[in-house]
């Protein structure tokens, strides 16, 4: 006689004591033979904050209906969410990483507090992805993910646009490079649908990852989101998960080691953004598998990048997918013996079983995806930096940079706020090299994204000449001579804390090097009169993550 699915909710359906248990459910639908049957959380991350979430409680009653065909009880709940490109600029970004860990343990007590069989979660915006994975992972019940979707791309006057087309029309407007009316119609016309950042930004970069990680079906993740086929996609992985219910296959059984280097190898192909280390940091934790930032270099080194897409190249994620998406990229890396075909996925196959049918090769009729003969650059483009600046390491995406070392003299902010206003109040010259500080995890806290200010630079065509170093993080969006990551943060007094205006950076993509030209005498002497500042938040969710959280080099984890 197989195991009842029901292995984890019979703790409070099945017998005389569990009577008011039952009293309570038989409220909300069970009825007698509904005790035996696996109760699945439906994680819900429906809201009309952002158009990343507000197309899915569509794809939640289709999980809701298909879970009920596939013979399991679903239990529907709500799972906050911020909006990275909303809070962009303002004190609010500062939740934005919190959230992170607000929806890991918002999945993570609802589920576990009524003893799910096992979870689906579906989100949209940048954090739901890392957030929902933290909580499978900790909870290690069986579990997929859907993704809402990419939103589709918008245009003005024939050039595709994406949310980060209007970030930089900010800083050229600003400075009289562009019309009154193109700057309001790139407003107008940059989020036509709901769905997520169209570029391969944060959401897109996380949620194509989980592809290859194995927690999220091929060829789900960069379908847009009011695409019939998104839904078709959320109904067939509730189906996948009640089997992954009955073989108990569980998140750890899938997220080893092997799958993370494959998530990586993916997300340097793909050309995805640096949040991805911090997220890939904090999800091996979660998993409790070993996994360090300097790990990462080398799969940087061997993977090359494949993909045109947003923000350093041409194509957004509606035009990936249309090319074949993540399965063609992970079969061209499978064949090539870039990635481990052994690893498990949700469907119970190795991914190199799911991928049996796709194309070896990219279709020749396109440029979006490729073929290893022509990458837009032989090696991966996130790498981890080091130097007397950042001893823990720090993040930068290190292609397509037309000057990749620069030396120039410090420009000292302490906040992201402040440097804005000096790059929008034209203070910053050729050749600067911007740190902003105190953004870090328990400095700002929350480490901000620093959307604004890197497009400001760009908008201002300061892009190519202007350096900008953070214990902060950079969004999706960024490209150009930025790091971010800088650990230890200024807060705990790491050597960013010790910078004064006027000093000589070096940043060195090529070397991977980030370093303050300063003596270690003069250093010594600043660090005997540096004082830590008072924290910035004492009450509230910000005080409280500030206080737990580690460094950026851990993954800035809380637990
Ligand atoms: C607003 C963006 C582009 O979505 C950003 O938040 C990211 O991290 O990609
Ligand atoms: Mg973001």
């Amino acid at each position: 006689m197989s195991e009842p699915l029901n292995r984890r909710s019979r703790l409070i359906t099945q017998g005389i004591e569990r009577s008011p248990n039952r009293a309570m459910l038989r409220a909300v639908g069970f009825t007698d033979a509904d005790f035996d049957k696996p109760i699945v959380g439906v994680a819900n991350g429906h809201s009309t904050m952002n158009p990343c979430n507000a197309g899915i409680q569509p794809l939640a009653d289709r999980a809701v209906a298909a879970l009920r065909e596939a013979g399991a009880m679903p239990q529907t709940f709500g799972v906050p969410t911020v909006t990275d490109g909303i809070s962009m600029g303002t004190e609010g970004m500062k939740y934005s990483l919190v959230s992170r860990e607000v929806i890991a343990d918002s999945i993570e007590t609802a589920v576990s507090s009524q003893c799910m069989d096992g979870v689906l979660a579906i989100g949209g915006c940048d954090k739901n992805m890392p957030g929902a994975m933290i909580a499978m992972l900790r909870m290690n019940v069986p579990a997929i993910f859907c993704y809402a979707g990419t939103i589709k791309p918008g245009c003005w006057k024939g050039q595709a646009l994406t949310i980060v087309s209007s970030f930089e029309a900010v800083g050229a407007f600003q400075a009289g490079k562009m019309s009154k009316e193109d700057f309001e119609g790139i407003e107008k016309n940059a989020c036509p649908t709901t769905g997520a950042c169209g570029g391969m930004y944060t959401a897109n970069t996380m949620s194509s990852s989980f592809e290859a990680l194995g927690m999220s079906l091929l060829g789900s993740s960069q379908m847009a989101c009011p695409d019939p086929e998104k839904a078709d996609s959320v109904a067939e992985s509730a189906r996948v998960l009640v089997e992954a219910i009955r073989r108990d296959l569980k998140p750890r059984d899938i997220v080893t080691r092997k799958a993370i280097e494959n998530a990586i190898a993916l997300i340097m192909a793909t050309g995805g953004s640096t949040n991805a280390v911090l997220h890939y940091l904090a999800i091996a934790h979660a998993a409790q598998v070993p996994f360090a930032i300097d790990d990462i270099e080398a799969i940087r080194r061997r993977v090359p990048v494949l993909c045109d897409l947003k923000p350093s190249g041409k194509y957004v994620a509606t035009d990936f997918h249309r090319a074949g998406g993540v399965p063609q990229v992970l079969k061209m890396l499978l064949k090539a013996g870039l990635i481990h075909g052994d690893a498990l996925t949700i469907t119970g196959q190795t991914l190199a079983e799911a991928l049996a049918n796709v194309p070896d090769t990219p279709r020749a009729d396109q440029d979006v995806i490729r073929p290893f003969d022509r990458p837009l650059y032989s090696q991966g483009h996130l790498a981890i930096l080091k130097g007397n600046l950042a001893p823990e390491g720090a993040v930068a995406k290190i292609t397509g940079l037309k000057n990749p070392a620069i030396t120039g003299p410090a420009r000292v902010f302490n906040s992201e706020d402040e440097c804005m206003a000096a790059i929008m109040a034209d203070k910053i010259k050729p050749g600067d090299v911007l740190v902003i500080r105190y953004e870090g995890p328990k400095g700002g806290p929350g480490m901000r994204e620093m959307l604004a200010p890197t497009s400001a630079i760009i908008g201002k065509g300061l892009g190519e000449s202007v350096g900008l170093i953070t214990d902060g993080r950079f969004s999706g969006g960024t490209w150009g001579m930025v790091v971010g990551h800088v650990a230890p943060e200024a807060f705990v007094g790491g050597p960013i804390a010790l910078v004064e205006d006027g000093d000589s950076i070096t940043i060195d993509a090529h070397r991977q090097l980030i370093q303050l030209n300063v003596d270690d005498a003069e250093l010594a002497r600043r660090r005997a009169a540096w004082k830590p500042p008072a924290p910035r938040y004492t009450r509230g969710v910000l005080a409280k993550f500030a206080r737990l959280v580690s460094s950026a080099s851990k993954g800035a984890v809380t637990d």
